[in-house]
């Protein structure tokens, strides 16, 4: 592959290397001990046969919550925000059922629907006809999405009126029963922006700390930096939403910089007189980027396994065109939110090992609809209740269509489920229970662990066929060697 384009990635050389080492044993236990402790977990992670690897640490029994872990970065698909109203910084669905089915109808109307091209979602009005998106069928994290949902033509059929889906949004009209299922309220993003909602205060004010001070577009953002923000944000919604969970590392791994660097400055008057030495701010910077350290990465345009429809010997330029895409989006984040202290972290060889950690680790965010749950409930109801409550409800069901009960879909990155190794017979998986309403990764046994085995979960569809299930671990670079691979396998 010819040269990198990126001037910094030759300028910081030995800094990037330092950057994208592997952690040392030492740093690793430190780490995840601490994480294991404060969460409460019965297990631990330990080096073995694929590098990290979860192990029980007490005996479990089948379905016992193994771990909650919660998320380091997360972000809600573009495509799904027609279809869910969530928290930004939990994921758990606010407002109420009637703003949850009034606003997804009312957007749907508006003619925004998800698109499917190339693997890539991205979220269009349907009156533009010359939308462009990026013609390379690169296979994404976030080619699964569940989001089809009804044709528009039937949607148009039982289209319900403006006037009624206001009144629905404003809480003028209020469905039978939804009290039973009610939400936080809805508090919108400090900054402005318009973009980003929460259930409180507190989550509002801990993603602003933790990432969205720095890539707000909203009034508190100085202007120039706003406009190339929103050229940042237009292009990834555009080619791939996995750019706006990279710029997401950047962003958090950037303040927590800052935050390092000023208590360092408080702790150590003398450290004023060091603030120019770069070794020293190095230093933080590298204590900063500890948590994403010890996430599993290769660089994306490497790791990314090549698609069905490319031939072997258009593998270079296919690889390329990735490099070139992720470039364009590292200038245009650069362009916004560049700090030359942390220069290094906007070097292209650091931006495609952040996505290539999600692609390797391609973890999904995944928390249920109470939409869902209302309508179950609805027709649930002693046929006494129902006849009224469904007459009620049912235009607006109509009118949803197939995709009523879309959950909110996005990726994140679990440093805990991030360490699991795969089998195609997996002793436990991620499993949302009745009471998980936000964004952390719950995994359950599915059968008794002893204390000492390692926890394994699917990557796949477990019940698909030896040759399918190898083929889609490719994904993740790696021939699966499990026992019952090696029963399955020919000979
Ligand atoms: C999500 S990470 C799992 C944690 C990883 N072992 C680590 O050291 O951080 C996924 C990577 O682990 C390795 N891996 C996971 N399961 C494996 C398996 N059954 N056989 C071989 N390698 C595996 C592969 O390199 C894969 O891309």
């Amino acid at each position: 592959m010819e040269k990198s384009p990126c001037s910094l990635d030759v300028e910081f050389a030995d800094r990037i290397a330092a950057l994208l080492a592997p952690p040392s044993p030492e740093s690793k236990k430190e780490y995840f001990d601490d994480i294991i402790r404060r969460q409460n977990h019965g297990i631990k992670v330990k080096d073995g046969k694929y590098g990290k690897g979860v192990y029980a640490n007490v005996d479990f029994r089948e379905e016992e919550l193994i771990l909650k872990d919660q998320m380091l970065v997360a972000s809600q698909h573009i495509s799904n925000k027609v279809d869910c109203l969530v928290c930004s910084y939990c994921f758990r669905f606010i407002g109420s059922v009637e703003l949850q089915i009034g606003r997804k109808l009312y957007l749907q109307a508006l003619g925004l629907s998800v698109k499917h091209e190339c693997g890539i979602e991205t979220l269009a009005n349907d009156s533009e006809d010359d939308f462009q998106t990026d013609s390379m069928d690169v296979e994404s994290s976030n080619q699964n999405h569940n989001s089809e949902g009804s044709s528009s033509s039937s949607r148009k059929e039982n289209a319900i009126p403006e006037g009624v889906l206001a009144s629905l949004m404003n809480r003028n009209l209020i469905l039978p029963y939804s009290d039973q299922f009610s939400l936080p309220p809805v508090f919108s993003c400090n900054g402005g922006c318009g973009e980003e909602h929460y259930c409180s205060e507190l989550c509002a004010e801990a993603d602003w700390e933790s990432f969205h001070s720095l890539l707000c577009t909203g009034n508190k953002s100085d202007p120039s930096q706003r406009e190339a923000l929103v050229k940042f944000m237009e292009h990834a919604n555009k080619t791939n939403d996995i750019f706006i969970l990279a710029a997401k590392v950047i962003s958090s791994t950037i303040l927590r910089y800052k935050r390092l660097k000023e208590s360092h400055l408080r702790r150590e008057v003398q450290y004023a007189a060091v603030n120019g030495n770069c070794a020293s701010c190095f230093s933080l910077l590298l204590e900063a980027w500890k948590p994403v350290s010890m996430g599993f990465k290769k660089r994306w345009w490497e790791c990314v396994a090549l698609p069905d429809d490319v031939d072997l010997g258009d593998e270079v330029s296919f690889r390329m065109e990735i490099r070139d895409l992720a470039h364009k989006s590292l200038q245009l984040l650069k362009e916004a939110i560049f700090v030359q202290e942390c220069a290094p972290l906007f070097s292209l060889d650091v931006y495609g090992h952040i996505i290539g950690m999600f692609e390797l680790n391609n973890l999904d965010l995944v928390v249920a609809s109470p939409v869902e749950d209302y309508f179950i409930y609805i027709d649930d109801l002693p046929s006494s209740l129902k006849t009224e409550a469904e007459r009620l409800t049912r235009p607006f069901l109509d009118a949803l269509g197939d995709d009523y009960s879309v959950c909110c879909e996005g990726s994140a990155f679990f440093p805990l489920q991030s360490c699991m190794n795969h089998s195609c017979c997996p002793n436990a998986k991620a499993f949302k229970r009745e009471e998980d309403k936000d964004g952390q990764a719950t995994i359950i046994a599915l059968r008794p662990i002893a204390k000492g085995e390692e926890v394994t979960i699917s990557y796949i569809d477990e019940e698909l066929p030896y040759e399918e299930r190898q083929a889609l671990l490719v994904d993740y670079g790696f021939e699966c060697r499990c026992p019952r691979c090696l029963e399955e396998e020919g000979p």
